[in-house]
């Protein structure tokens, strides 16, 4: 998997909310997306699998490649790209299903019926997300009586289900108590292995502690990218060090 953005630039009606947005996204690592409110991070990760084409009046120039593919092109396929680039919302997002049916659901959709390989990927996904201890004597439950972290982690699960590439993480902690939080960040430590992960979050400490690469954005431009560590320690622009020390945002 190689997926990369060039010259991005993003328009909602007249505002533009990306400036030549040219970055690099590593195979089997975290990339963290940080910046104030309102730099446009989320309507960056949701140009990776298209989700701003459901917002009224966005246009997009600039490229952005999935293994040497444009996924703005015409012939391009929604249904495979939003697939093979899964999304994570802020708020757990579960359908008013049992447990079962939310982790199949991307699978049924897909025309999978065949239920002893249905009932695998249960399983499979629900480990993977660290959530299948706690569920497995309950699978027909209804997944809203689930906690909000129990949630969230379900709905990693469900994206999981249909085998992505790359998983997008919209600020996937901000509705989460401290303990599911830490158990999301140690879900992503692990995931990082199979999957490539893009993710937006506020909170410094936690790009520090799960990512490997850190994308600082202001005012729509992608001031400064590198590795996590350079970033936190020695970011080469002020602004770049300004927010991470706390003197805006
Ligand atoms: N659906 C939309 N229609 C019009 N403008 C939008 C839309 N979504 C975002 N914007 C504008 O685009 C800019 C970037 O917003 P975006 O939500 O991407 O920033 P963000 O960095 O993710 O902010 P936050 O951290 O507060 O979520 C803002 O000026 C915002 O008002």
């Amino acid at each position: 998997m190689k997926m990369m953005t060039s010259n991005l630039n993003l328009y909602y009606g007249e505002q533009q909310a990306l400036y030549d947005v040219s970055l690099e996204i590593p195979q089997n690592c975290v990339v963290a997306l940080i910046g104030p409110s309102g730099c446009g991070k989320s309507t960056f990760l949701r140009t990776l699998n298209r989700m701003n084409d459901l917002i009224g009046g966005v246009r997009i120039d600039g490229r952005i490649e999935l293994d040497a593919v444009n996924i703005y092109a015409e012939d391009t396929d929604l249904v495979t790209l939003r697939k093979r680039v899964g999304m994570v919302f802020q708020r757990p997002n579960p359908f008013p299903l049992s447990i079962y049916e939310n982790v199949i659901y991307g699978c049924r959709v897909h025309g999978l019926k065949d239920k002893k390989r249905l009932d695998e990927i249960v399983e499979r996904s629900l480990r993977r997300a660290a959530l299948w201890d706690e569920v497995k004597d309950r699978l027909q439950a209804p997944a809203m009586g689930m906690s909000g972290g129990q949630q969230q982690r379900l709905c990693i699960a469900r994206v999981l289900a249909v085998e992505p590439e790359v998983l997008l993480m919209d600020e996937p902690c901000s509705a989460l108590d401290p303990i599911s939080t830490m158990k999301i960040e140690e879900l992503v430590q692990e995931l990082k292995q199979a999957y490539t992960i893009v993710m937006v979050t506020h909170n410094m400490q936690q790009a520090a502690r799960v990512s490997d690469y850190t994308a600082f954005f202001l005012n729509g431009k992608l001031i400064e990218h590198d590795v996590t560590d350079t970033i936190f320690t020695n970011p080469q622009d002020r602004k770049t060090e300004d927010y991470i020390t706390g003197r805006f945002g």
